[in-house]
């Protein structure tokens, strides 16, 4: 187990997650069946490839007259290009004839068009002369109000890769191409634990010196709100036998275990102590170059990862954003096109931690652009996530953010 001073080293976040990412390659290999109405947030596991064209025919867009565009052109209000009509189309069926020269079928939105016509007329500009005679008062090109076969979806592209997050959009696609069954990651079984001999249930009345739990439920609700199948533990004294004893038992029954408290000096080395002993590699980093989250643990116990949160609540809900969340939805080997919203900082914000930071952010609308307010306020204080609306980062190496610049911001979920 990684009991040497290398591993003692502050590490930064991103080399943080890469310790971590050789030991868990084999959570991203596995692989379940879904019904598609339960995919909604679950992970694809591998590249789709369309099995057919979307649409499949030639689709009206409009309601009108499905006309070959040539026997329209030239065609206005005082001079209607004149189209013999024989029928109309029905939904849902193929139109059994193909269009001949001069003639045109009225067709409603969503009908077929038939072989031969290349464009289609709207009602709104279409006169009726009586009989089969209509007068069309507006040129059509070819392709004009109609979607073109395979115009969305073409057979054999990938339309969506591998490790991509479903969304509403992405279970309309796969329905369009009647995949019912969707293969996903499995849900990941995340175990919450707060530690802490000061620390109690919500329940109870806190006598001096006494907190109730908060980091249990944030962090259960950050979680579940990235798609994991969560559980809080509950509530462990600062005891070395009792934390071995449920963290024994939460590794065996879950993916990802999360501990809040019991990171920094004092009872830091208890939990950094266990996570080494319990399983190999073991510890991977104590001590993060982050703002807050300094004191955050790391290490993976046999192919199961443990995180040592922050005890102080903000600090603890910035550090699973940063560390936990990435693994849970996918990000970390897949990066989803997620581009930042931005906005302009109502004042300068100095870094001279010599730590990436996250601050707080309340967002201000002003016009069409956003002022991004920092939220003074210690780590400690759980209402200053409930003021925020976001963080903004500031990376390693700068110096901070001058007001006014137009800077990107992260929204807290
Ligand atoms: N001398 C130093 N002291 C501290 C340092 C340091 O570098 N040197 N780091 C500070 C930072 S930053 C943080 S963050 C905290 C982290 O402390 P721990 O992770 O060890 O957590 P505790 O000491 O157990 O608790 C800190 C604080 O948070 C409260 N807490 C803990 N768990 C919960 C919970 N589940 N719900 C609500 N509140 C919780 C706890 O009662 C303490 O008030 O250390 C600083 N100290
Ligand atoms: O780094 Mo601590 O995690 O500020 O509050």
């Amino acid at each position: 187990m990684g009991n040497n001073s290398e591993l003692f080293k502050v590490k930064t976040l991103a080399e943080a997650i890469y310790s971590l990412k050789p030991y868990v390659q084999i959570f991203y290999q596995r692989a379940e069946t879904i019904a598609l109405e339960d995919s909604l947030g679950r992970i694809l596991t591998q590249d789709i490839p369309a099995t057919c064209a979307i649409p499949h025919f030639r689709k009206s867009t409009m309601d009108g007259m499905a006309v070959r565009a040539l026997d329209t052109f030239g065609a206005s209000e005082s001079m209607p290009a004149l189209v013999q009509c024989y029928g109309e189309v029905r939904m849902g069926e193929a139109p059994k004839e193909a269009l001949k020269p001069g003639t045109g079928i009225l067709i409603p939105t969503g009908g077929m068009l038939p072989e031969g016509a290349d464009a289609v007329v709207m009602v709104e500009h279409l006169e009726h002369f009586g009989e089969e005679l209509y007068g069309v008062t507006k040129a059509v090109a070819p392709g004009e109000n109609l979607i073109e076969i395979g115009e969305d979806v073409t057979v054999g592209e990938v339309i969506l890769t591998q490790f991509t997050r479903i969304r509403a959009q992405e279970m309309g696609l796969l329905a369009s191409l009647g995949q019912v069954n969707v293969s996903v990651l499995p849900r990941f079984r995340v175990g919450i634990l707060s530690t802490g001999d000061e620390i109690i249930s919500p329940d109870k009345e806190p006598l001096p010196g006494q907190s109730r739990d908060i980091n249990g439920y944030t962090l259960l609700g950050q979680a579940l709100a990235s798609g994991a199948e969560a559980h809080h533990y509950g509530i462990v004294k600062d005891d070395l036998e009792e934390l071995r004893t449920m963290l024994t038992k939460m590794l065996k029954e879950n993916d990802i275990v999360l501990l809040s408290g019991g990171s920094s000096v004092g009872t830091r080395d208890l939990s950094a102590q266990l996570i080494d002993e319990l399983g190999d590699p073991g510890l991977l980093f104590h001590g993060l170059a982050l703002k807050p989250g300094k004191p955050t643990i790391g290490g993976v116990v046999d192919g199961k990862l443990i995180f040592g949160l922050p005890g102080h609540p903000a600090s603890a809900m910035v550090v699973f954003d940063a560390i936990v969340r990435p693994w849970l939805d996918g990000s970390v080997l897949c990066p989803q096109a997620n581009p930042l919203p931005k906005g302009k900082m109502t004042q300068n914000l100095y870094s001279g931690s010599g730590r990436e930071e996250f601050v707080r952010i309340r967002l201000i609308p002003n016009g069409e652009e956003w002022l991004l307010e920092p939220i003074r306020g210690k780590s400690g204080l759980i209402r200053t996530m409930v003021l925020a609306d976001a963080v903004v980062h500031i990376p390693l190496d700068t110096e901070g953010i001058e007001a006014g610049k137009e800077n990107p911001f992260s929204l807290l979920r």
